[in-house]
């Protein structure tokens, strides 16, 4: 089984690139999703989370209030850490749990943000970078989510830079261009994994 890292920053393109990769029959294991999941109303982990920062951070129907959260989590180092410590490890079983069902397949996806900052690396094959510079990043995160200019930069600020990313991937998917010229880009390095 190859195991490929796909990772990149805040809006660089790696679902997109996630997508086209599972219509083609490739299994993803999606890291966001996997942190929604365990953060899910009344898990563990959410329990956790509300024993770290008390019942502020949830919703009046008991789900987790992610705008709250973020809010804590990009302004103060210490409430990162901890919120980090207490997703990372809930996301990382249920990676592992992935991994294990999926021994029989040619080749596997893991497709996290945070791959490189959480040392992810040690279990892919290779590591594919999504690339886009910052500008173009933060703009296409502020038309996605609605997020101000603000909201995007304090995440930023909290990842590896993407030019650093660059330099530790052994491939990377230029997404400046055209979806037609990301997904060309897709089907050449595949081609070299599965011939
Ligand atoms: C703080 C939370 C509640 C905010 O939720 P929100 O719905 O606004 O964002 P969402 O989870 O969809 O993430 C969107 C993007 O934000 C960035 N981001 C999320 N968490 C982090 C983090 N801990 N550090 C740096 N960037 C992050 C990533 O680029 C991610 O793709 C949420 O992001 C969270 O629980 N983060 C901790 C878990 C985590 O690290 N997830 C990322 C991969 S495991
Ligand atoms: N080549 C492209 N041209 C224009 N828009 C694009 C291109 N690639 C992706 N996008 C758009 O940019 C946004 C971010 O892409 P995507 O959701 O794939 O990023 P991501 O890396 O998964 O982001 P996050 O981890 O923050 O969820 C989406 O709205 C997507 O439709």
């Amino acid at each position: 089984m190859t195991v490929i890292g796909l990772t990149g920053g805040i809006a660089s393109g790696k679902s997109t690139v996630s997508a086209y990769l599972k219509e083609k029959g490739i299994p993803v294991f999606d890291a966001d999703g996997a942190a929604w999941e365990v953060e899910k109303a009344g898990s563990p982990c959410l329990r956790e989370l509300t024993d770290a920062f008390g019942e502020g951070i949830l919703t009046p129907e008991g789900e987790l209030d992610r705008k709250e959260m973020a809010r804590r989590a990009f302004h103060d180092p210490g409430v990162l850490q901890q919120l980090n410590a207490i997703v990372h490890r809930a996301v990382e079983q249920k990676r592992d749990g992935f991994l294990a069902a999926h021994r029989q397949d040619p080749v596997v996806i893991l497709d996290a943000p945070l791959l490189l900052e959480c040392g992810w690396e040690k279990v892919t094959d290779t590591v594919w970078l999504v690339y886009l510079p910052e500008e173009e990043q933060i703009r296409r995160a502020m038309i996605r989510s609605g997020m101000t200019r603000e909201e995007v930069t304090d995440r930023i600020r909290k990842q590896m830079s993407l030019e650093e990313k660059k330099k530790k991937a052994q491939v990377v998917l230029d997404n400046q261009g055209s979806l037609e010229a990301l997904y060309r880009q897709v089907d050449r390095e595949l081609a070299r994994i599965l011939p």
